[in-house]
């Protein structure tokens, strides 16, 4: 067996947290291994004046943790399934997709119990396009300004009264044991998830035999089910962060449903459809629903979106 490993990770609190929950889950399977974190930074960690729809570049939060992976410097990195793009480099693979936590966006209100009863023109915090189209979609009557930042920075610009509210991951909160900062849990088919949000994903060396092995014991097959049809229907929109787009699959019974969301900038037009396939089919069911919603009318917005100059395609979820 091989004696020591490196995690790579993000240096947030949160990316903290999960490579130290994957450390401590294989220590805990192989009795003896060394684990250490190296701390690398993103560019999305550099950059946190700009909307991520108009940072540079794909995979903003996993390419230089990549690239540790391949020079060898990291044996194995920990991402939040969210931020991988679709398409990994060729000597690298996901490995393992461990337990998802509970996929949900939740609001982080000052002076309300819900997204229904924020006051009208009440300010929103949000960096993400799916987020902030599904608020206008849902209350257009409120104000959305782009807020970036990690978990605590956002948190607490909301406890300082600069923002009415924020939504977030409930998975990240949850993670930093932060639940009780929650209003309100939205419902994943009123107000849809990120693709393979709540999911983390270990990304390994394809050719990293060893590593592979110590890893598979934390694989959870439903989640990997789950995330697949997810990332499949973003890879064949082909889009990313610059675009709203929502995802989100459940499995039970042999069966994968999934939930696919387009909408429109400011929220008016919102394309969205639900389908099941068998297990197996997960790939099948992410691209054709994809199609079907591409026919509907999402092409269009798509094509409108990707003509904006500062827009490029490809690029992660976020
Ligand atoms: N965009 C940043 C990011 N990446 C993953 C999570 C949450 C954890 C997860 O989805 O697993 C968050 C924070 C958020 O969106 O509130």
């Amino acid at each position: 067996m091989k004696p020591h490993v490196v995690i790579g990770t993000r240096g947030s609190l949160l990316a903290l947290r999960q490579a130290n929950m994957i450390k401590e889950a294989l220590e805990a399977q192989w009795p003896g291994l060394r684990v250490t974190l190296e701390i690398i930074k993103t560019t999305g960690d550099k950059i946190l004046d700009v909307p991520l729809a108009k940072v540079g570049g794909k995979g903003l939060f996993v390419k230089e943790i990549e690239e540790a992976l391949m020079d060898g410097r990291v044996d194995l990195a920990v991402h939040s399934m969210k931020d991988v793009p679709a398409v990994l480099p060729d000597p690298l693979t996901l490995a393992v997709v461990p337990p998802r936590e509970d996929p949900r966006d939740v609001l982080v209100a000052h002076r309300a119990s819900g997204l229904k009863d924020l006051p009208s023109g009440a300010l929103i915090g949000t960096s993400s396009l799916r987020r902030a189209a599904q608020i206008r979609h849902l209350r257009p009557d409120l104000r959305v300004e782009n807020l970036r930042g990690n978990l605590d920075t956002r948190l607490r610009k909301v406890r300082e009264g600069l923002y009415d509210a924020v939504i977030l991951a409930a998975a990240g909160l949850r993670r930093m044991d932060w639940q009780d900062a929650v209003t309100a849990v939205m419902d994943a088919q009123e107000f849809v998830p990120a693709i393979g949000q709540g999911a983390l994903g270990i990304e390994v060396r394809k050719q990293d035999l060893a590593v592979r092995e110590l890893v598979a014991p934390l694989h959870h097959e439903p989640t990997w089910r789950a995330v697949t049809a997810e990332r499949a229907f973003l890879h064949e929109l082909g889009g990313g962060c610059q675009v709203p787009i929502a995802g989100h699959a459940e499995v039970s019974d042999g069966t994968v449903t999934l939930t696919g969301l387009v909408a429109s900038l400011d929220g008016k037009i919102v394309y969205r459809l639900t389908q099941s396939a068998s297990f197996g089919q997960e790939e099948l069911l992410g691209r054709g629903l994809a199609r079907q919603l591409l026919e509907a009318g999402a092409r269009s917005i798509l094509e409108s979106l990707m003509a904006q100059e500062f827009l490029e395609p490809q690029r992660p979820d976020c």
